[in-house]
């Protein structure tokens, strides 16, 4: 059956498998304590969590689909003797492949890895900020995304611990129940570490009802996902490709949208630039997505227009 599965179905359920070794092994750095942080930049740490990880991952799906193209956050040589993780999600390999992929070979996909989104959150113990990310493009748009959340639950004795979550647009989600963010209301979600005074500005400018200021790009698009927020409003720099192209697929795969500030969509190609230049604009509805292009301030635009 797997091999005779479209190798895209195969990519997606060995995605969703090898996300969820991601998400043991950043489990794992935690409760070991040492975290060994290293600054790349400016209020921009790496853990070994993200080491780790991402060489799990990279890895793995780089031994499974070797003429891909893969790129990761971290600037690592690769090691060759990851764990094999060769599960296979059996819900996503027995979805209907969406017909424009079903003959695709590995060669034209182009995989984008976050190992560990929400870095400075899981350093400072904010740990359902944290996601991993594995979006898959083709012809430059993600045509699928897995986000695996390891530590979903974990402040709940009871219920089991993290939960991992897909999109594929034109065939649909799981992991999770899609919800409307509350009518009548405007709720932006927003960086909680990397704050500067055009995000703000930007902020202001829409008159929001509430700001919700959280860590990563995969936290702040499940909260649009299950309802908690009407749009993900990023005015900077800063994010990139690997930070939205898994959750641009889910929302995506949901009915909503995800762009630069400027409505424009970004292109996933292995070619292109890694920062996102031009901001993050997101919502679950592509209505509200509308309403929020139209309503950031011209002066906001040319403040953050990737030039
Ligand atoms: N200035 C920046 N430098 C490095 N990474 C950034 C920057 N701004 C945003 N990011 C990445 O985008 C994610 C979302 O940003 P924020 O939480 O500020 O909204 C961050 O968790 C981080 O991803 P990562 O944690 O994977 O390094
Ligand atoms: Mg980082
Ligand atoms: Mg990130
Ligand atoms: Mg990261």
């Amino acid at each position: 059956m797997a091999s005779t599965s479209p190798v895209f179905l195969r990519l997606m359920a060995n995605a969703v498998a090898v996300a969820n070794h991601a998400g043991n092994i950043i489990r794992e750095v935690m409760s070991k304590g040492d975290l060994g942080i290293v600054e790349k930049g400016v209020n921009d740490p790496q853990t070994e969590a993200d080491r780790r990880a991402q060489q799990c991952i990279i890895g793995n799906l780089n031994k499974k689909f070797p003429l891909m193209s893969i790129i990761g956050e971290e600037d690592l040589a690769q090691e060759t003797d990851v764990e094999l993780v060769s599960d296979l999600d059996k819900e996503v390999l027995n979805l209907q492949c969406p017909e424009e992929l079903r003959n695709v070979t590995e060669e034209d996909f182009v995989v984008w890895v976050d190992p560990l989104d929400g870095t400075a959150e899981y350093t400072e113990g904010m740990l359902d900020h944290v996601t991993v990310l594995i979006g898959i493009a083709h012809k430059n748009r993600p045509v699928g995304g897995v986000i695996h959340q390891p530590y979903y639950n974990y402040k709940n004795d009871k219920a089991g611990l993290g939960r991992t979550m897909w999109g594929i647009p034109g065939i649909g989600v799981g992991g999770f129940k899609p919800l409307p963010p509350p009518e009548g209301k405007r709720l932006v979600v927003t960086t909680r570490s990397h704050m500067t005074p055009v995000v703000q500005q930007a902020l202001e400018a829409l008159k929001p009802d509430e700001i919700l200021r959280v860590g990563g790009a995969g936290y702040k698009v499940m909260l649009l996902m299950e309802g908690h927020a009407t749009a993900y409003v990023f005015a900077s720099p800063g994010c990139k490709k690997w930070d939205t192209c898994a959750p641009e697929a889910i929302l995506t795969a949901m009915g909503g949208r995800l762009t630069d500030i400027h409505g424009t969509p970004y292109s996933y190609a292995s070619t292109e630039m890694h920062p996102n230049k031009r901001g993050v604009l997101a919502a679950a509805k592509s209505d509200d997505h509308k309403w929020f292009v139209e309503n950031i301030p011209d002066e906001v635009k040319q403040l953050v227009k990737g030039s």
